[in-house]
């Protein structure tokens, strides 16, 4: 039975429909900022049980509906968990991030990745996404989500975190077929496991390609955008957002693709992202999420130009990234306030 959402506002904006005040919600929202987060990670024996516990992935997805006041909920869970199914485990290292045990660079380890099903291995998240979808009893529409095949390339070819992803785009220039191998099993995995997301209730779908911006325009438009346009092309019951970080030079080409809103990040001109994507699409972003760390005045004038820019309609307001973690919520509440009560 499909629950009637009190709050749409965000899943109108993303299908173009009017709505009386823009929403806005916050990528990485869940986890990092609030204390209450801290207090249920601390409490366990790391990240993992958190992501793999569904009642505890519902806790903390429904503490910044509950305190911040967002008008979305994200899905607490984290992209890595589509390479782990596919057969490469990561741990958490705390103050470090991610680290894979092994990594993915030769026929052989490509072989090696497994196109899993994601109502056995993924089943903790879509049963976190049920969990979530009873309690939030229909007050905003609940976020699912994944990374682009070319992010996750990146992080299981590097084995972690990295600032260049040189291995990773090491094997774009010397072995282009097995890139190609790699991200369709990445991608064939993805679409299935933001189907099964789908299934379990989430209202709309975003696709995050983090590292987007280290590929030069010809690459990502070779080895990102066509994975990116396949996954568009499979899924088409809910909305789509699309945010790849710094692609600056493609975003007339991200606007093509069969998806509903188009993330920007803080580089991006909000005037010249407008003409670029057009008003076909809705636009997501951008605020600088350092300017949380502003004062108040500050946060203010600069939320309230970022509205200006964008308009009343087609648009989500966001950060230009995930929120960092030592930001003062009272920042975001702010911050959600300003958005809330602005009038055009
Ligand atoms: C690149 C990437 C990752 N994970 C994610 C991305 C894409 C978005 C982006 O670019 O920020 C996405 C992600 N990760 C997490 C979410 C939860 C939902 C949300 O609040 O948006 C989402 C949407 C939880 C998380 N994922 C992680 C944490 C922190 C872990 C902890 O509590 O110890 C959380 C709350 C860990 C993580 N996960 C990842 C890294 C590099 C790290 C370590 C550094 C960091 O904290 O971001 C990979």
């Amino acid at each position: 039975m499909k629950l009637q959402l009190k709050n749409d506002l965000i899943l109108r904006a993303a299908r173009g429909e009017k709505v009386e005040r823009v929403p806005v919600w916050l990528m990485r929202q869940a986890g990092r900022i609030l204390p209450e987060y801290r207090a249920v990670r601390n409490s366990l024996s790391g990240f993992k049980e958190l992501v793999e516990t569904p009642e505890l992935a519902c806790e903390v997805t429904l503490q910044p509906v509950d305190i911040l006041g967002v008008d979305a909920a994200i899905i607490f869970s984290d992209i890595l968990v589509v390479p782990e199914a596919m057969g490469v485990t990561y741990q958490m290292k705390k103050g470090v991030g991610p680290i894979f045990e092994t990594t993915v660079r030769t026929e052989r380890d490509a072989e090696s990745l497994i196109i899993p099903d994601p109502h056995d291995k993924l089943r903790y998240v879509s049963d976190a996404i049920s969990l979530t979808k009873k309690e939030l009893d229909g007050r905003v529409p609940l976020i699912g989500f994944a990374g682009a095949p070319w992010t996750i390339f990146s992080y299981i070819v590097e084995g972690g975190g990295s600032k260049t992803f040189s291995n990773a785009r090491k094997i774009l220039y010397q072995n282009p077929t097995l890139a190609h191998s790699v991200l369709n099993k990445i991608t064939q995995t993805t679409i299935t496991y933001l189907k099964a997301q789908i299934e379990a209730g989430a209202d709309m779908v975003q696709v995050f390609d983090s590292w987007a911006g280290i590929l030069p325009k010809k690459q990502y438009e070779e080895f990102a955008l066509p994975y990116i346009k396949e996954i568009c092309d499979s899924i088409d019951t809910v909305p789509k957002t699309v945010f790849s970080k710094g692609a600056y030079r493609s975003i007339s080409e991200i606007a093509k693709l069969n998806c509903n809103t188009v993330g920007l990040d803080w580089n991006m001109d909000r005037k010249e992202g407008r003409q670029l994507v057009g008003n076909e699409r809705t636009l997501q972003g951008n605020l600088d999420p350092c300017t949380l760390y502003a004062p108040d005045e500050v946060l203010v004038k600069e939320t309230q130009q970022m509205l200006e820019d964008f308009g009343s309609q087609r648009y989500i307001a966001n950060l230009g990234h995930g929120v960092y973690p030592d930001t003062n919520p009272e920042k975001v509440k702010l911050f959600i306030e300003t958005v809330k009560k602005h009038q055009f």
